[in-house]
């Protein structure tokens, strides 16, 4: 079998052409305010893309950008700055954050309400208790729709996610538990990680190891989720983008996989819109 892949790139289209619509039946064009740190190429080119999107859906945006020295406390001083200016509605601090600067003490700054990337522990916590009500990481929400795009009911299937960060792992495992599913969590200590894999059902990969997921790491028919972006060296001299599945070999075994690139990540970026039009009708109903 050759399984279907997945077109994140048409579904963000789809959630595109709903928050572009829905933006422009608002009283206030939703603004959102994006942090950059340091001058890593990949964060200029997300953001970038970001800010794209934005125009393109309508919103409002700025961005305010800081050498790799910042302070902590500067960036803090920026956080507050946003969370006072109502023209604000989202407010994303991209990451990673260098060293000096304590991510989660930053995280902690933003007003929840404007919380776009769902990072504060207010949401976090909302997330974890399966609730409505809060914002919700960007990444997993659009991995959860890919899922729901194939699979529109989880109850009772295994899904193993592979990776427990903050922005993607843990709230992933919490929107899988909240669909029902069985969910298991692996990460740089689990032993035996391939035999894990070969239970799911659905299978999320977000390590950052090029082509790491294999084959024979696959049950038959499972839906795989990539959310690595890895650049890699072509024999050609160039470099190209690859997941942290085995594309090609994988795709005979499982019967959805995303591709890379084309797939969650175009999702991530049209949730943030989502999550920041959603942020922005909290705030003007008030
Ligand atoms: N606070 C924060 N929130 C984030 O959501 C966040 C972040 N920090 N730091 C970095 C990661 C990475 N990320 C991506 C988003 C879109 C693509 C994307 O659209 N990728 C295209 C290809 C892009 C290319 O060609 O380079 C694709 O997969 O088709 C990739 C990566 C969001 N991140």
């Amino acid at each position: 079998m050759t399984a279907l892949a997945i077109d994140g790139a048409a579904q963000a289209g789809a959630v595109l052409a709903d928050v572009r619509a829905r933006a422009a039946r608002m009283a206030r064009r939703p603004g959102l305010a994006v942090i950059l740190v340091g001058d890593d190429p990949a964060s200029h080119v997300y953001v970038r893309s970001k800010l794209k999107r934005a125009a393109e859906v309508g919103f409002e945006s700025r961005t305010a950008r800081f050498s790799l020295e910042v302070s902590e406390a500067d960036i803090l001083a920026h956080v507050a700055a946003f969370n006072a200016a109502p023209e604000v509605d989202g407010i994303l601090v991209q990451l990673p954050l260098p060293d000096h600067i304590n991510t989660l003490r930053v995280m902690a700054a933003i007003d929840p309400d404007k919380d776009v990337d769902g990072l504060h522990a207010l949401n976090a916590g909302k997330v974890a208790q399966g609730g409505a009500g809060g914002l919700t990481p960007c990444t997993p929400l659009g991995c959860l729709m890919l899922i729901k795009s194939v699979a529109p009911d989880l109850t009772g299937m295994n899904a193993v996610v592979l990776g427990s960060s903050n922005i993607v792992g843990k709230p992933m495992a919490a929107l899988l538990l909240a669909e029902r599913a069985t969910v298991t969590v692996a990460h740089i200590h689990t032993r035996d990680t391939p035999f894990l894999c070969c239970g799911a059902d659905v299978l999320v990969t977000a390590v950052g190891k090029p082509r790491l997921v294999r084959a024979d790491w696959i049950k038959p028919g499972a839906i795989v989720i990539d959310v690595g972006i890895n650049r890699v060296a072509t024999p050609e001299g160039g470099s190209r983008l690859v997941g942290d599945v085995d594309f090609d070999a994988v795709r005979e075994v499982a019967s959805a996989i995303t591709p890379v690139p084309g797939g969650v990540g175009p999702m991530t970026i049209a949730c943030l819109m989502l999550n920041t039009l959603t942020a922005a009708q909290a705030r003007q109903v008030g």
